[in-house]
């Protein structure tokens, strides 16, 4: 389905493919009071990433949303405007159209680490005409672009990957070389990947929020009387960018973008102290019993450990103290927001994509640097092994080491364990202490 009021003329210049809750959240957000400070509509067109019912909801209630910012004393409520169309990513009509827009000026992508994996069928799929992973939507969408003669656009990736500028432009480079040489001259001639780090806790909306934002919307001057497509989010957001925009942009620098010469300092501190803490506390507080991330931080087991591993990231981190402590602080403050109830099994979700940049991540350069193992690193492996046991799993890419556990007949977590970090390559399951303090941590779990 696909629908917009601005059909004719006077259309969205940023596409987006995964219409879920951080897009509502941050993109849309910073899209949103951009147009505003400027006067400009540049506005979005979305699409989901998997399944219609987004665009469907979005559409039926005329595109806008309630942006729900929980402090930990309060609520801000806002009507977000900056989607002005909405469609199924599985109709190709509407993407084709989109990608047809004279000035658009970028597309921003927000699919989980996931959405990122090229596999074999995606060449067949072009071939055919019928693109369905995003990568391939995303080669068909460029296609669309160069065939029509028009000038390239900039495509960003906002999720949580290290380099995510860089993988994402490999990936879509790779790909159209397999396709079409011609397609991919044309990418390296013009279309940028600038790279992101964007932060800002988002969980996943309830009843309850749409309830809030329904009764909020309908007192409000407008049309607008329903509201379920709500976002929830902490007030604390950032999102720095490296990169050039051959199209043009929303004015974001207005509204608190950051623009710098190299993200990677930014995103590796992000990834290796919010992400990597999150994922920890995901799993150990999962194996403990915990449901959400402030539970976890009433619990000096999870505590403790989210320290340590802050600690062993600051060793290898390039910033110096001070900011390391000013961005920690802030996290205790953020993971503690009593009214932010962010779910583990959501956090826990595509461990097989995350961890080898997050945890891992920390891991790998501490033994580069001739540092010590860190606790968080066997306590986060022992918990996923725990988690990877249990109907909560929801991984798009782990079905490779659920078939190694199932052929090797590894039933037990000690019979798995050695199959799990031969997984993630020889220098992990050579390291006699990390598979020793694994043991350790999951005994404490009580688990064998
Ligand atoms: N939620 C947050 O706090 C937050 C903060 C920073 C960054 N992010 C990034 O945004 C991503 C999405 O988070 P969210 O809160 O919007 O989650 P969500 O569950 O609300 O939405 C996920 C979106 O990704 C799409 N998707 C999932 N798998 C896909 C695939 N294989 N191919 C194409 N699309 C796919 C879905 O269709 C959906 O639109 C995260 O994985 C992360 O990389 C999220
Ligand atoms: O979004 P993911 O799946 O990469 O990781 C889960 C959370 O750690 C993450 O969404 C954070 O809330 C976010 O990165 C905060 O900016």
């Amino acid at each position: 389905m696909s629908a917009g009021p601005h059909d004719g003329g006077d259309r969205p210049r940023t596409i987006h493919l995964g219409l879920g809750a951080f897009h509502r959240a941050h993109q849309a957000f910073y899209t949103h009071h951009a147009d505003r400070a400027t006067g400009e509509r540049t506005r979005i067109h979305a699409f989901t990433g998997r399944r219609p019912d987004a665009a469907e909801t979005l559409a039926a209630q005329g595109f806008g949303y309630t942006l729900i910012e929980r402090g930990a004393d309060g609520d801000r409520l806002e009507l977000i405007t900056s989607i002005a169309a909405a469609s199924a990513g599985a109709d190709l009509a509407a993407w084709r159209s989109a990608w047809q827009v004279p000035d658009l000026q970028l597309i921003t992508l927000t699919i989980t680490e996931a959405g990122y994996r090229v596999t074999a069928d995606d060449r067949a799929a072009l071939q055919a005409g019928n693109p369905v992973s995003a990568m391939a939507r995303l080669l068909d969408g460029l296609q669309t672009r160069r065939t029509a003669g028009l000038a390239p656009v900039a495509v960003v990736s906002c999720d949580n990957l290290a380099g995510n500028g860089g993988v994402l432009g490999g990936r879509v480079r790779d790909l159209a070389e397999r396709w079409d040489p011609a397609l991919a001259s044309w990418i390296d001639g013009g279309v940028s990947f600038p790279s992101t780090m964007v932060d800002r806790i988002t969980p996943a909306t309830t009843d309850s929020d749409r309830d809030q934002a329904t009764a909020w919307i309908a007192a409000q001057p407008g049309a607008q009387t329903v509201d379920r497509m709500p976002v929830v989010c902490e007030p604390f957001t950032e999102w720095v960018i490296a990169g050039t925009f051959p199209a043009g942009r929303p004015a974001w620098e207005q509204v608190g973008v950051r623009f710098v010469e190299d993200v990677e300092p930014y995103e590796r501190r992000k990834l290796w102290l919010l992400n990597a803490g999150h994922s920890m506390l995901a799993y150990v507080g999962l194996a403990l019993g915990h449901a959400t991330i402030d539970q976890t931080m009433t619990d000096p087991r999870c505590t403790d450990l989210l320290e340590a591993l802050w600690a062993a990231a600051a060793e290898v981190l390039p910033f110096d103290r001070a900011e390391i402590d000013a961005a920690t602080a802030a996290l205790r403050e953020r993971f503690t927001n009593p009214r932010i109830r962010h779910n583990l099994s959501q956090i826990a979700g595509d461990g097989s994509q995350k961890l080898p940049n997050r945890t891992l991540g920390i891991y790998r350069a501490r033994r580069r640097a001739g540092l010590p193992l860190d606790p968080g690193t066997p306590a986060t492996l022992a918990g996923w092994l725990i988690h990877l046991g249990t109907d909560l799993v929801n991984d798009q890419g782990v079905g490779e080491l659920l078939d190694r556990f199932a052929a090797a007949g590894a039933s037990t977590y000690t019979s798995r364990l050695p199959i799990m970090l031969d997984y993630f390559g020889p220098d992990v399951a050579d390291d006699h202490e990390l598979v020793g303090a694994i043991g350790d941590q999951l005994r404490q779990f009580d688990a064998q």
